[in-house]
């Protein structure tokens, strides 16, 4: 190693062993130990075997740090990680049928003695609100205490002694002592019709009230009125709970199971009403109509989930559903299944936090105005090296292998105004890729704690949407030299961009580019810079450049503007930037409104206003100045001279 890295190292060490440091500090510093040895492997200090060695020592080390749940030594990572894993564990109970029969019930001797004695005409051996009814452990001294066959251990049936809801159900039978049994089928089919004034609320627990079935009614029971239609069935085994949420959807148990969604909302056919998750899919379907249109370049769009929570079944047995869907849900990164559980599609992200996830999602662009390279004026050779870097390996991916592997990460560099910003956004039109615009500022200061996360997250959301670009502008505040009075937030962070720099870099079947943009390169770390290997000057534009730019936006405007007046226009505008050259346009198509009266102003149509003449040039250069110094421009070109890689 370098003896400035060996020193480095040296005071890391240092720092570890004093016992002083924080947990957090303690594995800062094993993770910049583990940047220190890949570093020297990559730049042939190192040998694979001693790298080998060095990264498993340290990289114990470190995870000991992450996992420990001593609050002294540890950051306990791993109980994090642990929530993840329970939070995408799946709940199998919904699944859980009971093997509870017609058949079968009817053939438990207690069931029999119960009707033999009705028949008898015995009266009532129990009232139906008091039939209690268990199964397994908790069977003792119910009445139904025989084992059933095929039924689990778990306490599976009707479990309420004499409850007092029923009073509110509608029994057509009320006079009829006997309890009944229906098949989950032809409660299904035959309706358990469960009109609004049936129940005043669902009842806490499945209440046994059974219906009938013809063949088991006892003597002298006519069995319900009319028919099983009008019998208001309550009986609901806690067998399955899909048949509870059926029965409590106001569509009624059409026996449909599936078609919830659709029955609830025709059900609110008619009234404007939209439930807040309702709205946020709209909005959402909205804002990504056009995103979806580009399909392929971003794949997102074959996996977009039309129905999220808001037409699920609602009832009391119903989980809650957030309006709010993650952003996976839209992305491919989630989907529900049957039951509306969520199942994280992609096991790549399953450790990352959806909020993350959803963040990061949210910072790929797919909007703006369609920018083309013929927009960018000039910059003849950074246009044709991004063309070559970007475009061309994501269209021929198997060309571009090995030694003619692209670079993974560019610096676009330059004085401010240049068109850096504009070429990241050209990009994201014209590469096809998934293109992530993230501002440093956002990865360092509008998520405060979370930047490391964000950052691992970023690259592992990228590796899923490959091919990926990820344009990084200002990328100077992310990655700024290293200082002692930097703050360990933005160190950490720091270090694992770099770190996943170095992954991307280095696995070679990873399609991610790295574009990074600043008006300040002087500033970037050394090993951020030897990682962004193409390192590209963004000049201020020549004069056939400035030519361009004014006939461009002159193009959109009414204006008398010869060639010759063009001509002055582009020498008094040496050392004016794109983005002062766009200003100048601007102050000069205010000339024609200027020369309005004022009393005329409120009249004037359109097309009255005068063109656009050279004299309002004249005037607009006497306020519009360029921005870049030539003290600062002799810096770039400085910079460009030592680690720039135009001609
Ligand atoms: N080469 C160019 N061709 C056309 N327009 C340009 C060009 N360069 C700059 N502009 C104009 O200047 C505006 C600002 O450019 P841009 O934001 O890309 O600059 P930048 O290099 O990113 O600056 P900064 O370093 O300050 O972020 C653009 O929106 C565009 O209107
Ligand atoms: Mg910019």
């Amino acid at each position: 190693m370098s003896g400035a890295h060996l020193d480095e190292w040296q005071r890391r060490s240092f720092d570890i062993s004093s016992g002083n440091c924080t947990p957090e500090q303690t594995a800062d510093a094993y993770r910049a130990h583990i940047l220190s040895i890949q570093y020297a492997w990559a730049s042939s200090q190192l040998s694979q075997a001693g790298m080998d060695s060095l990264l498993r020592t340290y990289s114990e080390r470190y995870a000991a740090v992450l996992d420990s749940d001593d609050p002294r030594k540890g950051l306990n990572n791993y109980a994090e990680s642990a929530l993840h894993l329970a939070r995408s564990q799946r709940n199998y109970s919904d699944k859980w049928e009971s093997s509870l029969t017609v058949e079968n019930v009817m053939e438990l001797p207690s069931v029999q003695k119960m009707i033999e004695s009705v028949k008898g005409g015995g009266g009532s051996l129990v009232a139906p609100g008091d039939v209690n009814i268990c199964v397994g452990p908790e069977s003792k001294g119910n009445l139904l205490s025989a084992p059933l066959p095929g039924v689990r251990s778990e306490a599976v049936l009707f479990k309420p002694t004499a409850p007092p809801q029923p009073k509110k159900i509608d029994f057509n039978t009320a006079s009829n002592p006997a309890t009944n049994f229906m098949s989950d089928r032809q409660r299904g089919s035959e309706g358990i019709s469960g009109t609004s004034n049936s129940f005043s609320r669902p009842p806490a627990r499945p209440q046994s009230v059974f219906s009938h079935s013809s063949s088991v009614y006892p003597q002298g029971n006519p069995g319900p009125a009319n028919g099983t239609q009008s019998y208001q069935a309550s009986f609901f085994s806690n067998s399955n709970p899909t048949k509870r949420k059926n029965f409590y959807n106001p569509d009624g148990g059409d026996g449909g199971r599936g078609q919830h969604g659709q029955a609830s909302t025709d059900l609110r056919c008619g009234s404007n009403f939209k439930t807040a998750r309702e709205q946020f899919v709209v909005d959402q379907h909205k804002k990504h109509s056009h995103q979806s249109q580009r399909g392929q370049a971003t794949g997102m769009s074959a996996t977009v989930k039309k129905s999220l929570g808001a037409n699920r079944p609602r009832g009391a047995f119903s989980k809650f559903v957030s309006p709010m869907p993650r952003q996976e849900e839209e992305e491919g990164g989630l989907s529900r299944d049957s039951n509306g559980e969520p199942q994280i599609l992609d096991e790549r992200l399953k450790n990352f936090e959806p909020k993350i996830v959803e963040l990061i999602m949210s910072e790929i662009m797919d909007h703006g105005p369609p920018i083309s390279w013929d927009d960018i004026a000039g910059l003849e050779f950074a246009k044709t090296t991004i063309k070559e870097i970007v475009v061309w390996p994501m269209l021929r991916p198997d060309i571009f292998t090995g030694l003619r592997g692209p670079p993974k990460g560019i610096l676009l560099f330059g004085p401010p105004g240049t068109g850096k910003t504009l070429i990241g956004k050209c990009i994201a039109c014209q590469s096809g890729a998934t293109f992530f615009s993230i501002s440093a500022s956002s990865l360092t200061s509008k998520w405060v704690g979370e930047g490391e996360k964000m950052v691992r997250a970023l690259f592992a959301i990228a590796r899923c949407h490959q091919p990926a670009v990820i344009f990084i502008d200002e990328i100077d505040s992310l990655l700024s030299q290293r200082t002692d009075g930097e703050h360990d937030s933005s160190r950490r962070i720091k270090t694992e961009f770099l770190v996943q720099l170095d992954g991307a870099a280095t696995a070679a079947e990873d399609r991610i580019l790295v574009v990074g943009a600043t008006n300040r390169p002087q500033e970037i770390d050394e090993a951020a810079r030897r990682r962004l290997a193409k390192r590209l000057y963004i000049p201020l534009p020549e004069a056939t450049a400035r030519w361009q730019i004014v006939t461009n936006l002159m193009a959109r405007e009414k204006n008398q503007l010869v060639d010759s007046e063009l001509e002055s226009v582009v020498t008094a505008t040496e050392g004016f930037s794109g983005a002062d050259m766009t200003q100048l346009c601007k102050e000069a198509a205010l000339g024609p409104i200027r020369s309005i009266q004022l009393s005329d102003i409120a009249t004037i149509t359109a097309d009255e206003v005068r063109p656009i003449i050279y004299s309002d040039f004249q005037e607009a250069l006497k306020t519009v100045r360029p921005s870049v110094s030539s003290k600062d421009l002799e810096l770039y070109e400085e910079w460009n001279k030592t680690f720039g890689c135009g001609r």
